[in-house]
């Protein structure tokens, strides 16, 4: 599983996590905000995050505590919790405004127990929020052209507004076969080709955006970190995660970020 992890290159900014003063005798104070306190005698002996902030000619670094937590735990369950109740809310509006009910299509193919608890979990979701969802579940010695008929006939289905396969798909199908089969449109996992390709694009908006990545930048708005100007480490280079977490990144570091948020 991919990670990312940001920095904040610019020094007003890091005043957040860590503040320097720097004095006529060339002492240099960092508080530091939560933890021991560190003394430093040189710059060389700082760590390298650091030494980025602080000033050549500095020969000492002292630490006091502040009152502001360097660090602040993201509780991503209670975010869940409230982007659910968002959501039921559209969903209820919708419904009475225009009679519609999202509809979620979900294909599975084989007996990979992660893959049908990630789509269980899915179903749950939905039902918890009012989205209607379809299932179809394939043995693992599905054809690809079963795959592709069902696709074809939830591209066809009014009551159907996003489709997902789950993946991996079996190693007999080609995964891009399927995937691009889905119309963009309802390509709800942002996996098809155009969707990605218009996320790298400037000037070009996707439809949709993979959810995992997505979800992470998601976390880091409502917490009110901003990554514009941020220095940001992406481990993992995934189709699903990696890749596209890269991808939303850099959009938002440019400020393209407003049709993901
Ligand atoms: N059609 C899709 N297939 C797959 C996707 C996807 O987004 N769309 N992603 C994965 C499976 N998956 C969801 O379907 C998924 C797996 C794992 C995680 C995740 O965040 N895992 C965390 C642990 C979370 C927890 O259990 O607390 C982690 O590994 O750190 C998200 C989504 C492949 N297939």
């Amino acid at each position: 599983m991919a990670s990312m992890i940001l920095s904040d290159p610019s020094s007003a900014a890091s005043v957040h996590r860590l503040s320097f003063t720097r004095f006529s005798n060339s002492l240099v104070f960092l508080r530091r905000f939560v933890g021991p306190l560190h003394v430093f005698s040189h710059t060389a002996a700082l760590p390298r995050a650091l030494s980025l902030h602080a000033p050549c000619s500095s020969r000492f670094i002292t630490a006091s505590m502040a009152a502001e937590p360097s660090a602040k735990v993201i509780d991503g369950k209670s975010v869940a919790k409230q982007i659910r109740e968002e959501i039921s809310a559209e969903v209820t509006k919708l419904k009475e405004a225009i009679g519609v009910v999202p509809g979620l299509a979900v294909v599975l193919v084989g007996d990979r127990k992660d893959s049908a608890t990630y789509v269980r979990n899915k179903k749950i979701a939905c039902e918890s929020v009012g989205i209607k969802s379809f299932e179809v579940n394939l043995p693992n010695d599905a054809s690809e052209q079963e795959v592709l008929k069902y696709i074809s006939d939830f591209n066809g289905e009014p009551l159907v507004h996003g489709i997902l396969v789950q993946l991996p798909l079996p190693s007999h199908m080609n995964e891009q076969n399927i995937l691009n089969a889905v119309m963009i449109e309802k390509d709800v996992d942002g996996f098809h080709p155009l969707n990605i390709g218009r996320l790298a694009m400037r000037g070009r908006e996707p439809m949709f955006v993979p959810c995992t990545p997505k979800g992470c930048i998601e976390l880091l708005h409502r917490y009110g970190v901003d990554i514009k100007g941020k220095r940001a480490v992406v481990i993992g280079r995934s189709n699903i995660v990696g890749m596209p977490a890269a991808l939303l990144l850099q959009c938002l570091d440019i400020g393209r970020g407003k049709m993901l948020l």
